[in-house]
């Protein structure tokens, strides 16, 4: 019931960097703004008008639904946030160099904590200049739910309640619902969606700044396993970039 649309938050400066970013709140790359702009015109393109947005509290999400929708010329629909679309929170690895980090420590590890869905980093330090502890937008969250860490399981789990108690109603009301995310909150997301087995899923990657659309049935599973891309070509190479970060 109702349509989907995922979308990606456009190319950062810390994915051209080849930084772990996790929960740091980096803007996006001028690359990054022009992918959303982008991602707007996509959808305007393909008559899609979504009639309300979800996003995280993330600059790079925040700003990519902006960019987006104004290019689609609705930039004035209501726009919901929470941190329970957070990106995932990638621990002691925030601010790491993937390429070195993959050095350092093997393909294998590097690959277990990029990709395992029940292995998350080693947790973060409070005293880590990138830690979110004392971060003024997560005053409200009570202290046992703050991650220091995060494997996807762990997102799957503080990302589903928001999905039911606030996507799910959307939908059910018939809109059409934009979600401005990113590459790993979006593949719990997506994991759920398809109902992708926890080893499948270590081997899907979501491209920046590309709509995803669902098509979905009355028990808000898709018609189209998979979605579609509104550009597959597009999707296709950006998939095979997030595959090989760290590689350079
Ligand atoms: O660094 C991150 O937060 C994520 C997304 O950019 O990276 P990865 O694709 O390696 O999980």
């Amino acid at each position: 019931m109702g349509t989907l649309v995922l979308l990606r938050h456009g190319e950062s400066v810390w994915n051209a960097e080849g930084l772990f970013t996790g929960w740091v709140d980096v803007d996006l790359s001028t690359t990054g703004e022009e992918e959303a702009r982008k991602g707007g015109r996509l959808l305007h393109d393909a008559d899609l008008r979504p009639d309300i947005v979800h996003t995280s509290v993330l600059r790079r999400a925040i700003r990519t639904a902006d960019i987006a929708l104004n290019a689609a010329d609705l930039h004035w629909l209501p726009v919901h946030r929470s941190w329970r679309l957070n990106e995932r929170h990638y621990g002691a690895l925030q601010g790491k160099d993937k390429a070195q980090t993959r050095k350092e420590y093997g393909d294998d590890q590097f690959m277990v904590w990029r990709r395992s869905y029940d292995t998350p980093p080693p947790p973060i330090a409070d005293d880590d200049t990138y830690s979110q502890v004392g971060d003024r937008r997560y005053a409200d969250l009570p202290p046992e739910l703050m991650p220091r860490t995060e494997c996807l399981a762990d997102v799957v789990e503080r990302m589903l309640p928001y999905w039911y108690d606030s996507i799910v109603p959307d939908l059910a009301a018939g809109r059409t619902v934009l979600v401005t995310a990113h590459g790993n909150s979006l593949r719990a997301l997506v994991k759920h969606l398809d109902g992708i087995d926890d080893a499948t899923i270590a081997g899907l990657n979501i491209p920046t700044g590309i709509p995803l659309v669902y098509d979905l049935d009355d028990a808000f599973r898709p018609r189209t396993p998979g979605g579609t891309y509104l550009d597959p070509d597009a999707a296709a190479a950006a998939i095979e970039a997030v595959k090989n970060q760290g590689k350079k």
